[in-house]
């Protein structure tokens, strides 16, 4: 396990926050993009302000818990921006008052009884990189007090299946831990979402994280075989099969259950041989739409690319990827089997044919002994820019600038009308609420039916006031997805952000069966409450 120390309010390393004169120096090429505002860097408070404890752990349990301040601090809020926020100004207000680290099944088993017998909520934490308050301990009037149950001393790879291509992985496993142990048996899952290197296997599953593949196996869904939950009610698991017609799936209620009807403890998942040939090309496209027209005819043609996103002028601006006012898109295709010359030709005949430019022409890389090898320019500037994002979102919150993401799917035939209903929405709410201010799209997964646009937007913020600005910028931006047809989330999860969109989405008798659910595997309502169900 890493001893590096993380932030407490902000994503990733601590030491990754910039000092004063680089925040400075961002300000002036961030402030342009925003109509020239003054930016200047504050630094997070270094006071944490939290509630006393309601409840303390009990002597059988204590070697397990944690009560010291800073890891109460540290397991109050996700990622998202409106966390962000908080931790920078040192208000931890919703605070679990002890965090409990079970080191087997025995003791998630102990701590959630006791929960039980008490009348304290136990949130499940993987990672913590929620950016929904999905584990947050904001939990109303009606429990004695709160627990945060962090699930990553269980991160061990217990069996691997090299003839079913499967292994057995504890859910508390961050991307980096189950991913180096797989590597031992040669073997990948090749899941790998923006927040991979803190995020835990438990988390994906919990919340149908999206990974890597741009279409395919895009959700982690796609790679879960079977699933361990322990719940108040008792043990839930899953056979592993391939396949089953046998009735509603049993997983598909682990998957998305986002910490409300049990704790996941392992899952069997499906693996790949690490791959050894991959070709990567990005293709510029003068016109949007022409580019959106070119990744549908790819998204239909069964040649199911790897990696396909499409990013926006602004977006191919703000990545690095092209400064002439082009979109960009960022192809590749990759096989532990054969080498991808053909997929790659007729992927680019297509792009060619709706207008789309290869200017560097086309790159593979083969891990065969004397094969070429030769790094891909756009493709990584992207690449690069997608990893150190969130750090740059620390420094977003330090200038007083609003800078998040929101993410939907629809179908191809709404695509246009969805589009240009949230690019009004958002850019209007901007400009009334900031001042000025920038919106981008980017497509993270395609389907042969339709994308996952994924927008991103800045502004600058009244300082003192920023939660209430982001709020009615994404109140506006989850209006118009819900009013075109979108989904609330492709991939970030309900918690309890997106819940007044969510539960307007869902048809009613399903709302009515996942609450008879959520009552029949945890009677007492201790799990994650105000998460997908219940007041
Ligand atoms: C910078 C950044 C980039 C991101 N990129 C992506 C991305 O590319 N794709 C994507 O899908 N998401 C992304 N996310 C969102 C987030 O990383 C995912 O939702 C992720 O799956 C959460 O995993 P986690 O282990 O951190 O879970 P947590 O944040 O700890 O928990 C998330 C939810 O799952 C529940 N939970 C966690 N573990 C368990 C368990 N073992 N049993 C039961 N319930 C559990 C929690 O109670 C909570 O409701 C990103 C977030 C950030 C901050």
């Amino acid at each position: 396990m890493s001893t590096r120390a993380t932030s407490i309010w902000g994503w990733g390393y601590a030491d990754k926050f910039p000092d004063t004169g680089t925040r400075r120096s961002l300000a002036e090429h961030v402030s342009p993009l925003l109509g020239g505002p003054s930016l200047e860097p504050h630094e997070p408070a270094t006071a944490l302000r939290l509630p006393s404890p309601r409840v303390a752990p009990p002597a059988s349990l204590a070697a397990l818990c944690s009560v010291d301040e800073a890891d109460r601090a540290a397991h109050t809020y996700g990622k998202g921006y409106g966390d962000l926020v908080r931790g920078f100004h040192g208000d931890f207000s919703s605070a679990p008052d002890f965090v409990a680290r079970p080191r087997s099944e025995e003791d998630v088993r102990a701590i959630m009884d006791w929960c039980g017998d008490h009348h304290v909520a136990l949130i499940p934490f993987g990672g913590g990189t929620s950016v929904v308050r999905g584990v947050e301990a904001a939990i109303g009037q009606g429990f004695r007090g709160a627990v945060s149950l962090d699930l990553r001393r269980l991160d061990r790879v217990i069996e691997v299946d090299p003839i079913s291509r499967s292994a057995r992985i504890q859910a508390g496993a961050t991307g980096p831990v189950l991913e180096s142990q797989l590597a031992s048996h040669g073997f990948t899952l090749r899941h790998f979402p923006q927040s991979f290197e803190f995020s835990t296997l438990g988390g994906w599953i919990a919340t149908r994280a999206g990974g890597h593949f741009a279409t395919l196996y895009t959700h982690i869904d796609d790679l879960v075989q079977s699933t361990r939950m322990l719940t108040p009610r008792g043990l839930y698991e899953t056979r592993r099969l391939p396949a089953s017609g046998a009735g509603p799936a049993p997983d598909r209620l682990v998957l998305g259950s986002e910490g409300t009807l049990g704790v996941i403890t392992e899952a069997w998942v499906r693996l790949q041989s690490r791959p050894r040939f991959r070709a990567s090309a990005s293709v510029h496209f003068s016109e949007f739409d022409a580019a959106v027209r070119a990744v549908r005819e790819l998204s239909q043609s069964g040649l199911h690319p790897s990696n396909c996103r499409l990013l926006d002028a602004q977006e191919s601006f703000l990545n690095g990827v092209a400064g002439d006012g082009s979109c960009v898109l960022v192809l590749a295709f990759e096989s532990a089997d054969h080498p991808l010359h053909a997929w790659m030709e007729r992927a680019l005949a297509i792009t060619a044919s709706h207008g789309g430019e290869c200017r560097e022409g086309a790159r593979y890389r083969s891990d065969e002994p004397g094969a070429q090898s030769r790094a891909s320019g756009a493709a990584e500037s992207w690449r690069s820019a997608f990893i150190e994002a969130p750090y740059l979102q620390n420094v977003m919150v330090s200038l007083g600038v609003i800078a998040d993401t929101f993410e939907t799917a629809c179908t191809w035939d709404r695509f246009d009308s969805l589009h240009g209903a949230i690019l009004e929405a958002v850019r209007g709410a901007l400009e009334r609420i900031c001042g000025g201010g920038t919106v981008s799209c980017r497509f993270t997964h395609v389907y042969p039916d339709g994308p996952a646009p994924y927008y991103t937007f800045l502004g600058p913020a009244k300082r003192g006031g920023e939660l209430e600005q982001w709020m009615a910028l994404k109140q506006a931006a989850s209006e118009a997805i819900s009013a075109h047809g979108g989904t609330i989330t492709h991939h970030h999860a309900v918690g309890r952000l997106h819940r007044p969109w969510y539960d307007r989405e869902r048809p009613e008798p399903f709302a009515l069966a996942l609450k008879a659910v959520k009552g029949a595997l945890d009677p007492q309502g201790i799990l994650n409450p105000g998460v997908l169900v219940g007041p």
